[in-house]
Parts: C-alpha cells; structure tokens; sequence
C-alpha cells in the first residue's frame, strides 16, 4: 500500500516522535473523557484495596490512543507494563514465559490481541480468570495436568477489531472500553500539546487547520503537525498561523475534511462511473487498485464517520454531503 501521509497506522518515521508526544499519565491524556473518567475510578478501586486493576480491553480505530494509554495505566497504578502482541506469541510456551515472569501487579500488555492463535489463547483463559497456568507433563496415558499459581496481573489487550474477539476472550475482560474519533477542539489541544513539545511556535488558528484536517485521530494530527512545521520552518517565519497551516496542507494535497488525492479518486469514481452508487466493494476496491479488506478497514471507516459514504445491503452509495463537498450536483 502506497503510504499516505493521513494514514492512522503507525509509519517507521513515527515511532520516535511519538514516543516524545506520548502523554504518560491521565491528566495529559486529552479526550475519551468517559473511557478516563471510569478507568480514574476503577485504577483508584484496585489501588485502595491492593489488588490487580481488572483486565481491561481498548477497542477501536487505529491512532486513536490505545497504546498510549495501556502504558498511562501502568504508570497511575505505578507498576510495570510488560508489552508484546498477538502476532509476537506464537506459541503457548511463549506466553507461559512471558506470564511466569510477571512481578504481582505488573500490566501485560497484548496489542492486536484479536490476532492471537487458538492455542495460545486456551493458555490465556485460566491465566485470566483464576491467575493460574495449566501444564501438561509427560505424554501418552500417563500424561497429567499441573497448575501452577501466576502472581495477579492486569492484562490490557488492544484490538481495532472488537467482531474479531472470540467471545470466550472477550467475556474474561472485567472493563471493556471503546474508543472514539476525536472532535475538532480535543484535536486541536492536542496538536497545541505536540507543537508546545516539539518547540514550534503554534498559532490557535494553525492549530485548529491542522485539527480540522486530521481524521479526528491524534496520530494524523501529530503527523500533520510535523510536515507544517517543515514548510514553515524552510519557507516561512517559523511561526505556524492559520494561514500557513492552510498552505502546506493544500500543498501536500490533504483537504479541508482531512481527504487525499485516494479518498478523492474512491469518491468521485462512485459518482462518475456509478451515478453515486450503490457499487460493489469488489468494484471500488479494483478502481483504486487496493484490496477489498484495505478498502474496508482503511479507507471506508473515516468516509463514513463524516458520513459521505454509506453501506448498504446494495453496496456502497456516496452521501449528497460528498456532492456538496465536491461542488457537484446531487443527481435526482
Ligand atoms: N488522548 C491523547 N492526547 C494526546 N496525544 C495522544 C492522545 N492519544 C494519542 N495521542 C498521540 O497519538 C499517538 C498515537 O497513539 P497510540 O500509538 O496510542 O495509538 P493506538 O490507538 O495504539 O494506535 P494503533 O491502533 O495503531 O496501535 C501517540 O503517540 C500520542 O502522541
Ligand atoms: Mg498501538
């Protein structure tokens, strides 16, 4: 997949940046007010009685935070987080490792949890529920089960596919937390934060362009962030204003609701080709070249969420929200 630069999945560029911008305790942690104002509650409840928080699940859309805060948990229970993730474990050794390492208290966290295999979650199901591991010795008939005591432990596990949780998995999570696009003035307090950290002077107004543009995902507005800064630092007086933030992010081509030149050529072949649609998935998925599932997972999500596409029992049919933005005519 070509990379686009509003892309919420985790670039390699990234990876440092964010670690640089990544809030570390609730207070810093902007939005998701529900999801923190419960987790305050219930990280508070584990603390008081002395025991493990129970397991807790994040679910939703990539960027939006949840790795962030998996290790905002730890530090507000002041304990260890142990990170790995579904694809990292592949065998029921190598979880049975990982959970005999564990000190009392200690966070694992499991990102891309849904991508577990079968066997190693059955190792999972007692671990969460009674702390304890269940091993076979020996072979044949004269094979036996021991159980061995796990310390308490937290386990977070973080998935963008909730559907995809079996549901065994998914019953053994006690705090079960979905997380939301963020709008417009979280984004851009979140992008005041980043700019403050980063050491670039930041305008209200460029902060709010960025913010507007940003998919209400906080790594796109990070990422956005940076490239603004690049303009204005080279080209500009180094100061981020609205109106800069208006050039360089026509410059690299994202528009005023966060589209790209892709979501544009997905959008526009339905209305030219397809009278607006309803289409296959098959179909948009080959106009753009992309696979149906990157369609579905990628690309479809935020177009639907600012409601310019829908899905229908038919197909895909583009919104007369789509038309206006595009200037277009809504056919009759
Ligand atoms: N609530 C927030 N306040 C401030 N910054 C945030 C917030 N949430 C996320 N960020 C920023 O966005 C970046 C991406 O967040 P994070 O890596 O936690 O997303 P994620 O949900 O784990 O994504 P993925 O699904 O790809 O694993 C973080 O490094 C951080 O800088
Ligand atoms: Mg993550």
């Amino acid at each position: 997949m070509e990379e686009r630069i509003i892309s919420a999945h985790l670039a390699e560029e990234d990876a440092t940046v964010e670690f640089s911008l990544r809030p570390r305790y609730l207070s810093e942690y902007i939005g998701q007010t529900r999801v923190k104002e419960n987790l305050k509650v219930y990280i508070e409840a584990a603390k008081m009685r002395g025991e493990a928080l129970d397991h807790v699940l994040l679910y939703g859309p990539p960027g939006l935070g949840k790795t962030t805060l998996s290790h905002i948990i730890a530090n507000e229970l002041g304990v260890q987080i142990r990170a790995t993730s579904g694809p990292a474990i592949e065998r029921p050794g190598d979880l049975a490792a990982i959970l005999t390492n564990l000190q009392p208290g200690d966070l694992l966290f499991i990102d891309e949890i849904h991508r577990l295999n079968r066997s190693v979650e059955e190792v999972l199901y007692p671990a969460m529920e009674d702390f304890a591991l269940d091993i076979v010795i020996g072979k044949g008939p004269s094979a036996r089960s021991v159980r061995l005591d796990l310390p308490p432990f937290t386990l977070v596990g973080a998935t963008t596919r909730a559907g995809s949780l079996s549901s065994p998995l998914r019953d053994r999570f006690g705090v079960v937390s979905r997380l939301e696009y963020y709008t417009e003035d979280e984004l851009t307090l979140i992008v005041q934060r980043a700019a403050d950290l980063l050491g670039v002077a930041i305008r209200e107004e460029g902060a709010v362009e960025i913010a507007r543009r940003a998919r209400g995902t906080p790594r796109v507005a990070n990422r956005l962030l940076k490239r603004v800064r690049d303009f204005v630092q080279v080209q500009g007086d180094g100061v981020i204003t609205g109106e800069a933030a208006r050039d360089a992010l026509d410059r690299i081509q994202v528009d005023k609701m966060g589209l790209d030149q892709i979501d544009h050529k997905l959008l526009l072949s339905i209305i030219e080709n397809f009278r607006g649609g309803p289409v296959g998935l098959e179909t948009i998925a080959a106009t753009i070249g992309e696979e149906a599932h990157t369609v579905e997972d990628v690309y479809e999500p935020y177009l639907m969420q600012i409601g310019f596409l829908q899905r229908t029992p038919r197909g895909r049919v583009v919104t007369p929200k789509c038309y206006e933005h595009f200037g277009l005519e809504v056919p009759t």
